[in-house]
């Protein structure tokens, strides 16, 4: 099954009961009406324990200004919002088409992105493009976040490319450092569409999500003329709609690891060998240190092109002075090493600053020290303390706090069971108050959703195994599915006309694996499984059901790994009040051993 359509699919998730009776706006041809980003942002802004806001929520900024403006300003963010919402709509309709459509190898379809570009106007704009492009299994999105806080802070103007997002489509797209505004969204939304949707017919048609995006990104940088654009790859590198840049300035390989191997191979080399497919003449290479077997493959590529492949080594720590790094976590190190080496030969490269030795050993230029520590990324290693259950109950913090991560491939399975052990065990040692109302209890949860096309026999033994290595044991599992899987994508054409009915054998099976491992040493009476997992046709029935735990019981606090390949459906979902009624049952179907 080729997936990478909906891989990158919006994050954005409809709720199946409840849209068609909120909005009179969800007639045919258009999108459900989506959640309103500003506040679910301005919130979620409010509520986030390490704060960077440095421009990341402009929405929360743009709400207030609004409430303040006059009617007709008022009015016309209105149909701002409308027409963001059909936009939206639109994109959806770019996924359902992918899935449809997902016959023929990569290779057929990549041959249209020249069409598109053509279409676009866009070679010769992409030709005088100063680009950084990062392919990787783990780790691109931060790498190019990195890479282009550097440069931002050498005062360069920057242009970002990063997938997914996680609550809102835009921020894929940032501008010095900023999401794009909503304005220029449209602005440039619409030149695309228009331009794709007149000159696409039954031979080339429209462009699949991801490709869309990469088009459209290009477009933005292009003519909001940054000085850089920094590219994360989608999937893969050889095929990705971002390879369409024939001479970027440098290019970067993240860690490698196994995921997609329904698309890009099985083997470690077959994987490297995709992604060392960014690799292009005369433009030099590095890469985060790999295993020997990735690296054979990537030395390979390399050497027939004719070019250098250098490793950069992980940061020390030490190189920031007293500073530390705006992403947080050991991997993170990785990140920032092949990001140095990227930024810093941009910057030679351009003439800006002598050459900077690979791997160096003494303190990192004030700039770069700057960049590197006020980088910021969302749905990675995020924490998000749930704002219904703790406004309700203002006397104390916190009841349900939501680890929020977007590990799906066994290698960051381990690195964020790493992280959520290390942060709640530094989280448990509250204030002496609240130690006496709580009495310090915690109860570890997990809210685990992956797609069927990954290998849980691969990636809930790592969670298992890393948690119980530092001491912590989930006392609960919940598994949901992902939303969009299920849910009206916004296509007039596609949209089915009854609900869909939720096909919950993936979640089921996954429950089972994760009894298995839980059980694998206690013999075959283990204890019931009910209490120890639960499968629930939807995310926002799951969070309830933590909610409602929460207010029974409330000297205990809640403390919930998501590991969700999408944490975004997590992140604006957690914020919202659910629309059922607070006391309706926890429907988790439970699970039975036979
Ligand atoms: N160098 C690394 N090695 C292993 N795991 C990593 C590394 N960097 C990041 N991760 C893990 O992968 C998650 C995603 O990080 P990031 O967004 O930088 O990667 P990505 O390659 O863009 O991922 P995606 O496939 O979701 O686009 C992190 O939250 C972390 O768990
Ligand atoms: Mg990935
Ligand atoms: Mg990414």
């Amino acid at each position: 099954m080729r997936h990478c359509g909906a891989h990158h699919a919006g994050t954005t998730t409809y709720l199946p009961t409840t849209t068609s009776t909120s909005s009179s706006r969800a007639r045919p041809g258009r999108a459900p009406p989506m959640p309103h980003p500003p506040l679910v942002a301005a919130r979620l802004c409010r509520r986030l324990l390490c704060s960077s806001s440095r421009g990341l929520f402009p929405h929360a900024m743009a709400s207030s200004f609004t409430a303040a403006a006059a009617a007709p300003a008022a009015q016309q963010a209105g149909t701002q919002r409308e027409e963001y919402e059909e936009v939206l709509g639109r994109l959806s309709s770019l996924i359902t088409q992918k899935v449809r459509a997902h016959t023929g190898n990569m290779g057929n379809q990549w041959d249209l992105m020249e069409r598109y570009l053509q279409i676009l106007e866009l070679e010769e704009p992409i030709a005088r493009m100063k680009v950084i492009h990062v392919a990787g299994t783990k780790g691109k999105g931060s790498t190019c976040t990195f890479t282009e806080s550097i440069l931002r802070s050498y005062g360069f103007r920057t242009g970002l490319f990063t997938s997914p997002h996680l609550m809102d489509v835009r921020e894929r797209f940032r501008l010095d450092g900023v999401d794009i505004s909503e304005e220029k969204f449209l602005k440039y939304f619409w030149w695309c569409w228009n331009k794709l949707k007149e000159k696409t017919d039954d031979d080339t048609p429209m462009p699949a999500y991801f490709r869309f995006m990469a088009l459209l990104a290009f477009k933005i940088f292009s003519a909001e003329q940054v000085d850089v654009a920094v590219l994360e790859v989608g999937l893969g590198g050889r095929f990705d709609a971002t390879n369409v840049v024939k001479a970027p300035v440098v290019c970067g390989i993240s860690s490698l690891g196994y995921d997609h191997m329904e698309i890009l191979g099985n083997t470690l080399r077959e994987i490297a060998g995709e992604k060392a497919g960014i690799f292009k003449k005369g433009v030099p290479a590095y890469t985060s240190p790999q295993s020997e077997e990735a690296m054979a493959s990537l030395k390979q590529r390399a050497s027939e092109l004719g070019i250098s492949l250098q490793v950069s080594d992980p940061l020390k720590p030490h190189l920031l002075k007293d500073q530390h790094l705006g992403l947080q976590g050991e991997h993170q190190y990785i990140n920032a090493g092949l990001a140095v080496a990227l930024a810093s030969t941009w910057l030679e490269k351009q003439g800006h600053v002598e050459r900077m030795p690979l791997n160096r050993t003494d303190p990192l230029p004030d700039e770069f020290i700057k960049g590197l520590s006020s980088a910021s990324l969302q749905g990675r290693a995020q924490i998000v303390p749930d704002s219904q259950v703790n406004s309700e109950e203002k006397d104390r913090d916190c009841s349900v706090v939501f680890y929020l991560d977007g590990a799906h491939s066994p290698e960051s399975m381990e690195i964020c069971a790493t992280w959520f052990s290390r942060v709640t065990k530094e989280d448990r040692v509250p204030s002496s108050m609240e130690q006496s109302r709580t009495g310090g209890k915690s109860r570890k949860i997990l809210l685990f959703n992956c797609m069927s096309v990954r290998d849980p026999m691969r990636l809930l033994p790592h969670l298992v195994d890393t948690s119980t290595q530092n001491g912590l044991s989930f006392d609960l599992a919940l598994f949901v599915p992902n939303q969009s899987q299920y849910n009206k994508l916004g296509s007039n054409t596609s949209a089915p006309a009854e609900p869909e009915k939720i096909d919950l054998s993936w979640q089921l099976s996954l429950q089972s694996v994760w009894e298995k491992l839980l059980h694998a040493d206690k013999g075959v009476n283990g204890v019931n499984s009910s209490e120890t997992s639960q499968v629930f046709e939807s995310l926002p029935l799951a969070i309830e059901c933590l909610r409602k735990m929460a207010r029974e019981d409330p000297t205990t606090s809640y403390q919930t790994c998501a590991a969700t390949h999408r944490p975004s459906s997590l992140g604006s979902r957690a914020q919202e009040r659910l629309p059922w009624p607070d006391n309706s049952e926890c429907r988790g179907s439970h699970h039975h051993h036979d």
